[in-house]
């Protein structure tokens, strides 16, 4: 089994601890008070310091820190702290020995100590076995680390390795991803005022997502649909290979992630994306035309809990079950808008079988589909390097000949 190390947070003194206390009553607050709102941890934190202006940047880094690792323990917390069960008592004892003591403690029950619900623990031993789900969820819980992509419609990876590299940054280039540069500690600076970020040369996008986006292997001149595109990460890392020839169609329900994409698309130099929510007309256009279609479905996100703790907290079988029959609806949207030969990416940021190989399993049967080689592409989250994703290129089965 892992041994639980206690992260290397930063320095919380007292005006730093009244924050992460207030933060994450309210966060509670308003979860309770709203349940169908649903707002998630990184957007009640971003409203918060808006509120908040006069907090510093590096105050600021030191609160969202503790926020985030008080918010994937909570349930270990909660089990090992004094009574009554607040933010106040579950913080103190993230911060003392009874934190590191507990961790191999019998009495209490596995997916306290792994600090997951006991319905998602229960599917990760399923899928991975007792030690292997442990050890993995104890990694969902730690500090992520911050990779980026580079932008090659506008600087090789290696320019901005060199560029990182005189600013002092302390970076390596990702083994995986040729175009991933991974940073072993976080800078001071506010990584967004880069004027290597405003020139676009690079985004944020884990090593994972990076190489699962690269499965549209497309070519310029072709017709692309990124059905599930959201504010644009994979579209972006996909686009570069058409060189801006041919044309890429970006759908998503939410309107609002669609102009984020935009102002993306833009940055990073692509003249031939085009973003629809309504997809009534588009489907006229694209209808049996794509010679690649990117399903990026909508899923549990448990590859990806470093990132968003709360989400673990909302999690249900009945939400599972949801999700997939809407992974299921969405294929069957798109499949028509495949061309003869044309692929389509199935992808989640899952760890969970259900909306993966299972999903997949059940695709090809339903929509009379096969994989491509017969072989997916999944990682699971590592300590210090990728998350968790899964990902399968689809076609259409050919029919049997008979003589
Ligand atoms: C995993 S996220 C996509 C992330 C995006 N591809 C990226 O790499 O940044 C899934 C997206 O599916 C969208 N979505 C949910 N239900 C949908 C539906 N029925 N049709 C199309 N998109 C949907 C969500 O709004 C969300 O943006």
């Amino acid at each position: 089994m892992k041994k639980l190390r206690l992260p290397n947070l930063l320095r919380l003194d007292n005006d730093r601890q009244k924050h992460v206390i207030s933060i994450l009553e309210a966060f509670e607050k308003d979860n309770q008070v709203n349940p169908g709102k649903n707002t998630p941890l990184d957007l009640f934190l971003r409203y918060y310091f808006l509120d908040n202006k006069m907090v510093s940047p590096s105050d600021r880094a030191a609160i969202v820190d503790y926020v985030y690792r008080l918010t994937s323990y909570k349930l270990y917390l909660s089990a090992i702290s004094r009574r009554p069960i607040n933010w106040k008592s579950r913080l103190e004892a993230f911060v003392s020995p009874k934190f590191e003591e507990n961790f191999m403690n019998g009495q209490i029950p596995p997916h306290v100590r792994a600090s997951f619900p006991e319905d998602l623990y229960n599917l990760m031993v399923e899928a991975y076995g007792e030690k292997e789900a442990f050890d993995m969820c104890h990694i969902l819980n730690e500090r992520p680390p911050l990779t980026v992509r580079a932008n090659t419609m506008k600087i090789t990876r290696h320019d901005l390795f060199r560029k990182f590299q005189k600013k002092k940054f302390k970076v390596e280039k990702c083994l995986h991803s040729p175009m991933g540069i991974q940073f072993n500690e976080r800078p001071k600076t506010n990584f967004f005022k880069l004027p290597e970020y405003s020139q676009g040369f690079f985004e944020i996008q884990d090593e994972g997502s990076q190489l699962c986006a690269m499965r549209v292997d497309c070519k310029p001149g072709q017709t692309v649909l990124d059905y599930c595109g959201g504010a644009g990460g994979k579209t972006l890392a996909f686009a570069p290979f058409m060189h801006n020839r041919g044309q890429i169609f970006v759908h998503d329900v939410r309107k609002s992630v669609l102009l984020q994409a935009k102002r993306r698309f833009k940055r990073a130099n692509l003249g031939n994306v085009q973003t629809h929510s309504e997809k009534h007309k588009l489907w006229q256009t694209i209808n049996r035309k794509c010679h690649w279609v990117l399903a990026d479905v909508p899923c549990t996100g448990t590859g990806t809990l470093r990132r968003n703790p709360d989400m673990k907290w909302k999690f249900s079988i009945k939400m599972l079950q949801g999700l997939c029959k809407v992974q299921e609806e969405i294929v069957k949207e798109v499949v028509p808008c495949l061309r003869k030969g044309g692929k389509l990416v199935y992808t989640t940021c899952s760890i969970l079988p259900q909306e993966n190989l299972m999903q997949v399993m059940n695709l090809c049967d339903k929509f009379n589909l096969e994989i491509e080689n017969g072989k997916h592409f999944q990682v699971l989250p590592k300590s210090n390097g990728m998350d968790g994703f899964f990902s399968a290129t689809l076609i259409k089965k050919q029919g049997l000949l008979i003589d």
